[in-house]
């Protein structure tokens, strides 16, 4: 496999090759072409979108914008709602109540063009399992007019030895990488990403992460699902945090992670510490709490005098309290105050 820092092509992002080896006139540009056309246009809108199971509400009002060539990361528990929404975009599922447009369509009643236009990573792959890794690729290459080199792609993600493997036999990571490949193999304008990197191994992480940020860079659309924070953080334009069916947060990475941190103080200690004496330590109007087991926030200005009021509690109660920090919220930190629960 290459390494992330190899780049799959020195030619720029996402360009293939003609047999010759010279690079090939069009690179996915002949898609964003097309894409720059409707500049304006999001290249993705849900407005209000309701779809529950039964009693079960999966979808509460959800509103979605992605701008186009950028990536958007939906964030979300188990049970949060972004696989149905995800489905319902791409048009395996209708909605109750709402508006979706993706490249300006309709996903149920467009059903058709819009296959053509996007590409869909599944989880767990989606493929045959007979078909060898090579024989998958290439069939969905064949459905596209102009498709990326399929050698290229089995290169750039690491399939070459795996390329006379049948899907069955292929390890998690290698089905992943081969998913992400049928995914983008058709030059798609948007591309629907659901936890591509579920499984894989660091390396293999990256390079994935280095697949997207060239699609990205080509002018290709992305809706990335995700649990990873870092993954979101790495790679996301903008970040929306679903819950319960709903957007609890969105705005760029920077934005969710600056805002407030000023006001706020974290460490880590035994769980289930009694904050009572903090709190009568602390000047009034602070608020200390432990969003999880084990992780604290003393919430309020945070002045010099607050990190030794709690190092000093902390001390008395023979405590030691470790990764004390201000000013720094990492994504993980800002889901986990939002839906009080870990990502898995
Ligand atoms: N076909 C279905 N029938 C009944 N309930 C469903 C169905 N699909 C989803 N749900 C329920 O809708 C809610 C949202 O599920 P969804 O799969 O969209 O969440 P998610 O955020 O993708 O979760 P995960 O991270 O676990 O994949 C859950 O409570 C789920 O049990």
């Amino acid at each position: 496999m290459r390494s992330a820092t190899s780049p799959p092509s020195s030619d720029g992002p996402m360009t293939d090759r003609h047999p010759d080896g010279s690079p090939a006139a069009r690179t996915s540009a002949g898609v964003t072409s097309g894409a720059s056309r409707r500049a304006a246009e999001p290249a993705l809108r849900v407005e209000g979108l309701v779809k529950s199971f039964g009693d079960r509400t999966a979808v509460d009002g959800l509103d979605l914008e992605l701008a186009p060539g950028s990536l958007l990361a939906l964030l979300g528990p188990n049970g949060a709602g972004k696989t149905t929404t995800v489905e319902i975009c791409e048009g395996f599922q209708s909605a109750d109540a709402g508006t979706v447009r993706v490249l300006g369509l309709d996903p149920r009643r467009e059903n058709d063009e819009l296959r053509r236009r996007i590409g869909v990573m599944l989880q767990g792959g989606g493929a045959y399992p007979g078909a060898r890794a090579e024989e998958m690729l290439r069939l969905c290459a064949a459905y596209s007019a102009d498709p990326l080199d399929p050698d290229w792609l089995l290169d750039a993600l690491g399939l070459v030895d795996a390329a006379r493997t049948p899907f069955r036999r292929l390890s998690g990571g290698q089905q992943q990488r081969l998913s992400l490949a049928c995914a983008i193999v058709g030059r798609p304008e948007m591309v629907f990403l659901d936890e591509p990197t579920a499984g894989l191994d660091a390396h293999a992480r990256l390079v994935v992460w280095e697949i997207i940020d060239r699609l990205r860079g080509d002018g290709v659309s992305v809706l990335l699902t995700t649990h990873l924070m870092d993954e979101a953080e790495e790679l996301a334009d903008h970040v929306v945090i679903i819950d319960r069916g709903r957007v609890v947060a969105d705005g760029t990475p920077a934005d969710l992670t600056s805002r407030g941190a000023e006001n706020e103080l974290r460490f880590t200690a035994p769980r289930g510490l009694d904050l009572s004496l903090l709190r009568l330590a602390l000047p009034e109007g602070y608020l200390c709490s432990e969003p999880t087991p084990g992780n604290y926030l003393v919430a309020g200005a945070i002045v010099p005098q607050i990190p030794a009021t709690v190092t000093a509690w902390c001390a008395r109660i023979n405590v030691l309290a470790t990764d004390l920090r201000v000013e720094t919220r990492s994504l993980e930190d800002v889901f986990l105050d939002l839906t009080g629960r870990a990502l898995r």
